[in-house]
């Protein structure tokens, strides 16, 4: 068998390279694990080998840290270790049932996105260069409009926010990161989300995708990590945090393990995010002697990881389960991690993850008040904000940008009354005007469903590629990648693909299925219109996706775009708080310490719609609509208890003083839902007006 080399080449440039060509690399020169991407011409074959290289030089090896650390370097970083992994799989069968794409490379030029960057994969063992790093910044004409969305804040004695990079402390490593990211100006979230926690107080953040909660988290984290110096390594006997707890950070042998103790774990609901988030971790840590690691779940890439913690691990990126895995094997330790972050937190606190997450925090980690959590969505409904207290400290501050659970004004929503038989043909018609640069992801329902659809349009000759939890691991990264370079312009993905997903030049979403639950809606079309650019996100709509009609209205209605004449209708018939989960308390789900309402949605979208206010967003309780008919921007007037009380006529309703949440608010039925009177809500502790 001819072995072939899937891995990232050490900085050379290799354009437009061929798979076959690229097998001929002596593995010497290729750095560790990544994807190189000349590759991939010789597609198809179910011969072809994999075999993983690897070397273990880590991120900014050898360099000093920079000054508040001056003369610190950490003992387990004293020597690069170079050894081969050795691992090697066979493809067999790597195209199952002939709709993944893999196979239809019609060029042969293989895979190769833009000539000798290493895009790659990026899980463990990749090996970043700078160029792969640090693309352009990606950010669109709508940026700027960031500064408008409305920004609610509460907790107690919340840190003041700041206005530019520059005002947060950032060491020279971090702030230069920051400008080779190509950041000249920090979003709203991460305003107010840094000097939170940059002074260590637990936070919920809500902000719309794409809007750049990921730097929020972890430029702070890294800071901390590189002020703290030689405290962050100190074993058990000597050092306490700085709430007092006892931490043990020094790799310690157990049973013949070498046991790793990171600062800082990110606990993310997918791979693919997780891969991302490992990413951006070396990318704001770039040529500093800070460690990342990542451990993901798939079979083929356990060894690879738990190799590469020999590196040393200060802010480890992961995916529960695999996570608790790598624990009980003992080769991670939590003893002394001092920042815990759940990033798609509503997801990973929700039925299916939350028994892990309790898992991990109660496997040795130091207890929430011994330690910083925060916790990042751009949906966070009540219930799970009731969930999430269990893992923050009680004066945790509450960031919302905009209301929580909105979608961006910058993705266009087009909904569509399509049956099911009528699909295949839409969606060509909507790819066939599709611009050729532009990537199209499509979401269905089902891992069948999206192999289907992927072999479907191949053999339109419409090159696309489809993700899903049945491909292997290494499937699923290939393929995305595969789209993310633009070979594949079209990805067709199951919910896995759903959160986070950060790829620049996704122009068009499809809901070929619309999901039963407005959040997921809400996640999936944030995969455009990211980042201040523009983005059309398109749904099927027909009778089977009824239950989320409303929930859609008000989402359209919301972001100020034409809800379809039978939306109208089908709103109005559908029960209130539609949608699979029952309940519509996503709606107005602000910091639920602010209210007890009953959840359900009374607003008045009709005068929310007309201009006549905006205001709204009730409480704990549901989107309280438009009172006192002020303006048309939200939250300007009305919103979140200011003004307006009494003066609407009817659903929902509040209002109160601006400060001290919903006190006064009216409390109307319609929409069931009650605010309660505010004498156990906490204050609002500083408010911000949107600029105009
Ligand atoms: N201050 C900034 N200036 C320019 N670009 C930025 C800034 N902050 C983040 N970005 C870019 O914006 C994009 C979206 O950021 P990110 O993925 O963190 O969004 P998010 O809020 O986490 O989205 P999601 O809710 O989908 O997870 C990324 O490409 C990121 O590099």
């Amino acid at each position: 068998m001819n072995t072939q080399y899937y891995a990232s080449h050490n900085g050379q440039q290799h354009q437009g390279q061929s798979w076959s060509s690229y097998s001929q690399q002596q593995p010497g020169n290729v750095a560790a694990g990544g994807f190189y991407n000349g590759g991939f011409g010789q597609n198809g074959s179910p011969s072809n080998g994999y075999a993983i290289q690897q070397s273990m030089v880590p991120t900014g090896m050898g360099q000093m840290v920079p000054s508040q650390q001056a003369g610190y370097i950490p003992p387990y970083f004293s020597a690069p270790q170079q050894f081969q992994l050795g691992y090697s799989e066979n493809f067999d069968n790597f195209d199952e049932n002939g709709s993944n794409g893999y196979n239809y490379s019609d060029s042969g030029n293989g895979y190769n996105n833009n000539g000798g960057e290493t895009n790659g994969w990026g899980g463990a063992g990749a090996e970043y260069t700078e160029n792969n790093l640090f693309h352009r910044t990606n950010s669109g004409i709508n940026f700027d409009k960031y500064e408008n969305i409305p920004v609610e804040v509460s907790g107690d004695s919340v840190p003041a926010a700041i206005e530019n990079f520059s005002d947060a402390g950032f060491g020279p490593a971090v702030m230069e990161n920051v400008t080779r990211s190509g950041y000249t100006k920090p979003t709203p979230v991460q305003k107010h989300s840094i000097p939170t926690l940059l002074f260590n107080r637990d936070l919920m953040s809500c902000a719309q995708t794409g809007s750049g909660k990921t730097a929020a988290f972890l430029l702070p984290i890294i800071q901390h990590i590189m002020a703290g110096g030689p405290d962050m390594i100190k074993t058990v006997s000597s050092a306490t945090n700085i709430f007092g707890f006892k931490v043990i950070l020094q790799p310690t042998f157990n049973n013949g393990r070498r046991t790793y103790y990171p600062s800082a774990l990110v606990l993310s609901p997918t791979r693919e995010l997780a891969i991302q988030i490992h990413k951006e971790a070396a990318k704001f840590s770039y040529k500093t002697n800070l460690q990342t690691a990542i451990l993901y779940g798939g079979r083929e890439n356990y060894r690879d990881q738990v190799n590469r913690l020999r590196s040393g691990v200060h802010i480890l990126i992961a995916t529960p389960g695999r996570l608790i895995d790598i624990i009980e094997q003992g080769f991670i330790g939590l003893s002394g991690c001092r920042y815990l972050v759940l990033d798609e937190a509503d997801r990973m606190l929700d039925m299916g993850f939350e028994p892990q997450i309790r898992k991990i925090v109660g496997q040795g980690m130091p207890p929430k008040t011994a330690r910083t959590t925060a916790m990042f969505s751009a949906t966070f409904p009540k219930e799970i904000q009731l969930l999430a207290k269990d893992f923050l400290k009680e004066n945790y501050v509450f960031l919302a940008v905009g209301r929580v659970g909105s979608t961006s004004e910058n993705i266009e929503q087009r909904l569509l009354w399509v049956n099911e038989m009528e699909k295949r043909q839409n969606l060509m018609d909507i790819l066939m005007n599709e611009d050729a640069t532009n990537l199209v992801l499509v979401f269905v329902e089902t891992k069948r469903g999206a192999n289907e659809l992927a072999y479907f349009l191949n053999r339109q000759q419409i090159r696309s590629v489809s993700i899903h939890g049945d491909l292997k691991q290494i499937e699923r990264e290939r393929n995305l990648e595969m789209f993310r370079s633009g070979q594949f312009p079209i990805l067709v993905a199951t919910a896995v693909a759903a959160r986070g997903l950060d790829i620049p030049n996704v122009r068009h979403v499809v809901n070929y299925d619309l999901p039963g639950d407005s959040d997921e809606y809400v996640h999936r079309i944030g995969r455009t219109g990211r980042c201040g650019n523009l983005g059309i996100a398109t749904s099927f709509f027909n009778d089977k996706n009824r239950g989320i009609g409303r929930d859609l209205k008000t989402l359209i209605m919301e972001a100020n775009q034409e809800v379809p004449e039978w939306l109208h209708q089908v709103a109005a018939e559908g029960r209130i708080g539609g949608g699979q989960r029952g309940g519509n308390r996503r709606f107005g789900a602000t910091d639920y310490r602010r209210g007890n309402g009953g959840g359900s949605f009374g607003g008045n979208f009709n005068s929310y719609n007309s201009g006549a206010a905006s205001a709204g967003f009730g409480g704990g309780s549901g989107f309280g609509g438009s009172f006192g008919g002020q303006q048309r921007r939200p939250f300007t007037n009305g919103g979140f208890g200011a003004h307006s009380s009494l003066s609407s006529t009817s659903n929902g309703g509040f209002g109160g003083p601006r400060r001290g949440g919903f006190n006064n608010g009216m409390n109307r039925q319609n929409g069931g839902n009650f605010y309660s009177n505010g004498s156990q809500q906490a204050p609002i502790d500083h408010w911000q007006a949107p600029r105009a």
